[in-house]
């Protein structure tokens, strides 16, 4: 019947299948880890990016905010500590993806400033900020699975980009080393939340809903950077 759930194999599938629309295979992505990418629309990425980089610690400490439950929170904590860094030589991936920034030939200021931040790209981060700070802990946790396919992109980032972009300083790569340990230990965590909290046939729906809000997030983003940097028709740029 089709109302029944999924057993956790079958949703946990359909949740991975989700993969097909990841920003992996977004025309701006694919040309920049085909190596097609000029050194123009590689920093635009790079500035834009760090909007969401900045958005994620304060979305992880909103889902902390709308949870209850003290062994999730301690778990959860992490990935704040992992974006922000906690001293004694932990700088965080703010702090990583700012040398990225360097190495890919951006001033510190220009980044943090959020001065080359599209519209688009801002409206959809913000987009993510607010889901989490309005959802259930539980369904924040499952937007957060897009990172189910992160990996493998960091991972084609740094078998590629020396090769294609050999002007990018290897300072700049240490973020994607970093996420690709990291990624895993919270998928992990967050599969767990969803496989356990989604149980009817309609929460799986919704979970899938979720992940969809998430993917179209992604996706968003680099249409905005498509449009400014591929195109070269950033907004308003036919007005006088
Ligand atoms: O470079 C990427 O393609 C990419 C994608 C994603 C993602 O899938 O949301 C994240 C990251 N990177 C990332 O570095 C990261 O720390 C991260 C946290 C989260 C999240 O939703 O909590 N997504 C992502």
């Amino acid at each position: 019947m089709s109302n029944q759930p999924w057993s956790q194999d079958e949703f946990r599938q359909r949740l991975y299948e989700k993969g097909r629309f990841y920003h992996i295979h977004h025309p701006f992505h694919l040309a920049m880890n085909g190596g097609n990418s000029t050194k123009q629309q590689v920093q635009g990425w790079v500035a834009n990016r760090y909007y969401y980089q900045a958005i994620i610690p304060v979305k992880d400490a909103a889902i902390m905010a709308n949870c209850n439950d003290a062994a999730i929170r301690r778990k959860w904590i992490q990935r704040i500590i992992d974006h922000d860094g906690c001293g004694d030589g932990n700088d965080g991936g703010l702090e990583a993806w700012l040398r990225l920034g360097e190495a890919v030939g951006l001033e510190r200021e220009a980044v943090t400033s959020f001065h080359h931040v599209l519209p688009g790209v801002r409206f959809a981060c913000d987009a993510y900020l607010n889901f989490a700070r309005n959802a259930s802990w539980q369904e924040a946790a499952c937007s957060s699975l897009t990172e189910l396919f992160a990996p493998t992109i960091h991972q084609k980032r740094l078998e590629g980009w020396p090769e294609h972009y050999p002007w990018i300083e290897p300072k700049g790569y240490e973020y994607f080393r970093k996420r690709v340990r990291e990624a895993r230990v919270d998928v992990e965590h967050g599969l767990k939340i969803t496989l356990n909290h989604f149980q009817t046939r309609a929460q799986q729906e919704k979970a899938l809903t979720i992940l969809q809000l998430k993917l179209d997030i992604l996706w968003s983003m680099l249409d905005a950077m498509e449009m400014a940097y591929v195109f070269e028709k950033p907004p308003y740029h036919n007005c006088n």
